[in-house]
């Protein structure tokens, strides 16, 4: 069942950062408060590392129980570890090394000099085994069920490494998948798929930007998904767009209303 898309517009970039980022401090708290645990999915791209830097810099960022965490990716560039282009390299850099994170609870996903070498496919493969091996009797399928998964909108529409027309976004069975290919440098990534990906509690689309207004307006006025990735992404709970001003400077007046004078 998908969740229609609720929209939330801040006036730029660097406010979105620091609001989505307060956001995400408090659902983390909660579902510790609920659950005992927090399972979130981290994105590459700049969004999503300017959400994780602002994350780093808040003060309440002390009231997450770092330990009682686990962390997941929606997609990789398949690069040696430690790679700069890699997104967990960047999430790194950004916030992760920055908290007292549990390792064990920081999923990763491989790199291409592990232990499946250059074949992505194997990668993926071992990727989708680690989501099932952490789901549970109440979980939805193999993956467990994210607290919340966000997701950077790219100018093409593409979220996490599902881009327009290419086999990975019409995948309706696996988790987890091998790109080949991708239009988007390096063209070799792992991706959840949008099964995995509506998995979730809630999905939080980010975009900010003027480059990422096409793609929000196209995504949110009834695109398909393979043709618009981003209009596949949703959650059981929740489908939360967070855009900045400019990002939504295309979306039709019935979805963001222009401000009164
Ligand atoms: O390559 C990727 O791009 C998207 C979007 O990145 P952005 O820099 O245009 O915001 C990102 O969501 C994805 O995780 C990443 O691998």
């Amino acid at each position: 069942m998908s969740t229609a898309p609720q929209l939330v517009v801040h006036r730029d970039k660097e406010l979105m950062a620091q609001a989505a980022a307060a956001r995400l401090i408090t659902k983390v708290v909660d579902a510790q408060a609920s659950r005992g645990s927090a399972s979130v999915v981290l994105t590459g791209g700049r969004n999503g590392n300017g959400l994780l830097a602002a994350l780093a810099a808040a003060p309440a960022r002390d009231a997450v129980d770092w330990s009682r965490i686990d962390l997941w990716w929606g997609d990789e560039r398949f690069l040696p570890d430690g790679d700069p282009e890699r997104n967990v390299t960047q999430a790194r850099e950004a916030l992760l090394d920055a908290v007292p994170l549990d390792p064990k609870r920081v999923h990763a996903m491989p790199a291409s000099d592990g232990p499946h070498g250059a074949d992505v496919d194997a990668a993926a493969a071992a990727y989708a085994e680690e989501l099932a091996r952490a789901a549970g009797p109440t979980d939805h399928g193999a993956v467990p069920t994210f607290d919340v998964l966000m997701l950077g909108v790219g100018p093409d529409t593409h979220v996490a490494s599902l881009f327009p027309e290419l086999p990975a976004v019409r995948e309706t069975e696996r988790t987890v998948v091998g790109v080949h290919g991708a239009p988007k440098p390096p063209p070799t990534r792992v991706t959840l798929t949008l099964p995995a990906i509506r998995a979730a509690r809630e999905v939080w689309l980010l975009a900010a930007g003027e480059d990422k207004a096409e793609a929000a307006a196209i995504a949110l006025s009834g695109a398909g998904e393979i043709q618009a990735p981003a209009a596949g992404a949703y959650g059981r709970a929740r489908t939360l767009w967070l855009l900045d001003a400019a990002a939504a400077s295309q979306l039709p007046r019935t979805l963001y209303p222009p401000a009164s004078p």
